[in-house]
């Protein structure tokens, strides 16, 4: 099967993405072109580490590292400050140096934890990816967005800071649990939802392919995704405007995650939920047609993604929201579908009128 190698051009900090199958092998290689030093940190977590980390640990000592390996717990109710202060103090005791690597290994948390240890830590040494969720191997790892939760709303804490390479290789989802792969997906349909309409047409016609794990249709929808995604942070790398499109799904998304503690609802379903809501948004506020938001929920139900927004109050959701990175001083920049395949971003004062038409505290 080939690689694809995709480029992310950001002039100093530019870097490559490689997709294909069996390739995580090349992780030794990759890094000795990303850094000068000699010791790398390899970020696991409890999950991820005893499946994949040896591998990665004996490419990279073939290529002359000294490996440090770093377990983290699993789970998003990890991806906080106590976590990361975990982090340094191995960092600090391993004796990493500005010009060592840190690798995160494993999926979204690993990503974003291990990532803000690798921007802060020293003010910021390397890092690359390893991601091994399909969330991550297509959204999560590249881009450069890492950070942490706070107790009061998701990635609250974070910095931007490019990876030096990302290495995808699709056969580490065949590990994957089903809940999980599912997730993926939804971060996948988003990039057709507000990006690619042929794409979304793809995946229209691909569904059986995709749940079925096809490595193929896998690199294919992989590669589209990162494409679309550098595109974007090429143009707008900190969010100043355009990449606040990749948060489609997510304002609500992200409340829900709050709301249900982290643990309840997993980053890619709140984003499924989200997205139904923001396509019901559009449909009202004259963006899209019935028939464009039937096509979203419909895909949305036909991977096995949740669309019910769970039932809290209006004034909690109220708050979460208000906290979201897109609210201010008036209103909540909302990311609105046009059609399929295109986006507006929308800022909306009246919250109580996205709630009634979202079903917000019915
Ligand atoms: N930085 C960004 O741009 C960005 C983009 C999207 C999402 N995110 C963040 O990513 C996180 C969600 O990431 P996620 O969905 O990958 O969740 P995750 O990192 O929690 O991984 C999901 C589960 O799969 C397990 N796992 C990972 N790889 C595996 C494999 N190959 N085989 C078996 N098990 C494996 C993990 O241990 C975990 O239990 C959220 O915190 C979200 O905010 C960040
Ligand atoms: O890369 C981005 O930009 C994204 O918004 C990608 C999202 O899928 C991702 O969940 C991101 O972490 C959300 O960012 P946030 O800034 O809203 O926390
Ligand atoms: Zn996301």
């Amino acid at each position: 099967m080939t690689i694809e190698t995709l480029r992310v051009e950001l002039g100093e900090r530019s870097y490559d993405i490689r997709v294909g199958s069996a390739i995580i092998g090349t992780i030794g290689a990759v890094c000795r072109d990303a850094v000068a030093g000699r010791r790398v940190a390899v970020v696991t977590n409890t999950t991820v580490g005893p499946l994949y980390a040896g591998g990665v640990a004996d490419s990279l000592t073939a290529a002359g590292f000294n490996v440090l390996r770093i377990e983290i717990p699993d789970g998003e109710e990890h991806k906080t400050s106590a976590t990361l202060n975990r982090v340094y103090d191995r960092l600090v005791n391993g004796g990493l140096t500005r010009d060592s690597l840190v690798v995160a290994l494993g999926g979204g948390v690993v990503g974003d934890l291990a990532g803000y240890a690798a921007a802060t830590y020293l003010r910021g040494i390397p890092f690359v990816q390893v991601p091994t969720t399909l969330l991550a191997q297509v959204d999560s790892s590249v881009g450069g967005k890492t950070g942490i939760n706070h107790p009061l709303g998701k990635n609250l804490i974070g910095a931007f800071h490019q990876p030096r390479a990302v290495l995808i290789d699709v056969d580490t989802l065949a590990t994957l649990p089903r809940r999980e792969y599912l997730g993926g997906l939804a971060e996948v349909i988003k990039y057709g939802v507000v990006l690619d309409g042929e794409f979304f047409a793809f995946l229209e016609q691909n569904v059986s392919a995709l749940l079925g794990r096809d490595r193929q249709t896998l690199v294919r929808a992989i590669t589209r995704c990162c494409a679309l995604k550098a595109w974007v942070v090429e143009q707008d790398e900190r969010e100043a405007g355009l990449r606040a499109v990749l948060n489609y799904g997510h304002t609500f998304g992200h409340a829900v995650e709050a709301l249900t503690g982290y643990t309840a609802v997993l980053h890619g379903e709140a984003v499924a939920i989200g997205m139904v809501r923001a396509a019901v948004l559009a449909e009202a506020r004259g963006y899209s047609s019935a028939g464009d938001t039937r096509r979203i929920r419909a895909l949305v139900e036909a991977v096995g993604l949740p669309t019910g927004l769970p039932s809290f109050d209006a004034d909690s959701y109220r708050d979460v929201l208000l906290r979201d990175k897109k609210a201010r001083d008036r209103g909540l920049d909302f990311v609105l579908n046009r059609g399929i395949g295109s986006h507006e971003i929308v800022r909306i004062e009246n919250l109580s009128e996205v709630f009634g038409i979202c079903g917000v505290g019915e």
